[in-house]
């Protein structure tokens, strides 16, 4: 028997990294999905073409790849899979995207694993489950990390995260979305931001804070479709990022450049040092953001989450 999750990717609408510590984000899942393929095996295999690896060291002995930066890449596999059971399979990611571009890539391979994994040993999760298993296992390799990843791409949709209440929006505001090579991973990311936390604790709780109530404002608005409203919180959004350390200059650059051409928002979405940036739907973002040499994305909402599906060999 084969079993395929399909994952949707996502963007951070509003609220990434604030809502690490406790303040509400709005994502939403978007039309580029990641496979994740599990089948029987003797042992236990990761196939994963979009992991570009190179350089690395195999033990002929066992073929036993030993490379502690590729154990690291696969944690997030490894954990899923200890997370689910102990019956070796081999599994197959499928990526649109390269990995750690912001679009929650972890959050994809820990929900497909999981899903594909425990529907492959019989057991049936709900989305419910899937989502609570999957933020442990990111939360475990990461350290720091919110739900909010693992959450919406379990359950699909656009989804207000406030406490821990997960609320559905309804909007049609559209946005434009690319992105650009990272220099670093989100989790190193969520240390650099947790750093700045405790070295000006009060400004740090100022920023956040003001992060929580652009969030509250956007939520009302994206539901009213006001798109002016919602594009002048982006550009403010993406300003706190900015003081937070979170942003890189061709991000900012193209964010400045769209401000200075009428469209009506930009901001950084993700983890950060590069990754994504949505904007307002506008002729002018697609042809901006290509002009910064950014990769561009479907990043129409997908309504549903993760679905799975089973053949016979
Ligand atoms: N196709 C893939 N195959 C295997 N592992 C992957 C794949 N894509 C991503 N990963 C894992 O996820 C890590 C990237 O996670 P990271 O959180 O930095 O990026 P992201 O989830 O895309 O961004 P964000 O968290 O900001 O949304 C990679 O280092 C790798 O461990
Ligand atoms: C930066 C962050 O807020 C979003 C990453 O997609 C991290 C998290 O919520 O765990
Ligand atoms: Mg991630």
């Amino acid at each position: 028997m084969i079993v395929e999750a399909r994952v949707p990717l996502k963007l951070t609408l509003f609220g990434e990294h604030a809502v690490v510590y406790g303040k509400p984000a709005i994502a939403a899942t978007i039309s580029e999905f990641l496979k994740v393929r599990v089948s029987p095996s003797e042992k236990f295999v990761v196939v994963s073409p979009s992991l570009n690896l190179k350089g690395v060291k195999v033990n002929l002995d066992d073929m036993r790849v030993e490379n502690e930066q590729v154990s690291r890449l696969l944690n997030y596999v490894s954990e899923s899979l200890s997370a689910v059971g102990d019956v070796p399979v081999k599994i197959e990611i499928e990526s649109p995207v390269e990995p750690s571009v912001g679009l929650g890539t972890s959050a994809a391979v820990i929900v497909g694993t999981i899903s594909a994994y425990s529907s492959f040993l019989g057991q049936d999760l709900t989305p419910m489950e899937i989502a609570r298993k999957s933020h442990e296992v990111e939360l475990r390799v990461q350290g720091i990390g919110s739900r909010m990843d693992t959450y919406v791409e379990s359950l699909g949709g656009i989804i207000l995260f406030n406490g821990n209440k997960e609320e559905r929006i309804h909007s049609d505001i559209s946005f434009v979305s690319g992105y650009f090579r990272r220099s670093m991973t989100t989790a190193e990311m969520l240390k650099k931001v947790k750093e700045f936390k405790d070295q000006s604790v009060e400004v740090f709780s100022k920023i956040i804070d003001s992060i929580g109530s652009i969030v509250m404002e956007a939520k009302e608005y994206m539901e009213e479709n006001k798109e002016t409203e919602v594009g002048r919180l982006m550009y403010v959004n993406h300003g706190l990022l900015f003081s937070l350390g979170v942003t890189v200059p061709e991000i900012d650059e193209a964010v400045s450049r769209a401000r200075y051409l009428g469209i009506k928002g930009a901001k950084i979405s993700g983890g950060g040092a590069g990754g994504s940036v949505i904007m307002t739907s506008d002729p002018a973002s697609g042809m901006l953001l290509r002009s910064f040499g950014a990769y561009l994305i479907n990043s129409r909402f997908h309504e549903g989450g993760v679905t799975v599906s089973k053949r016979t060999e």
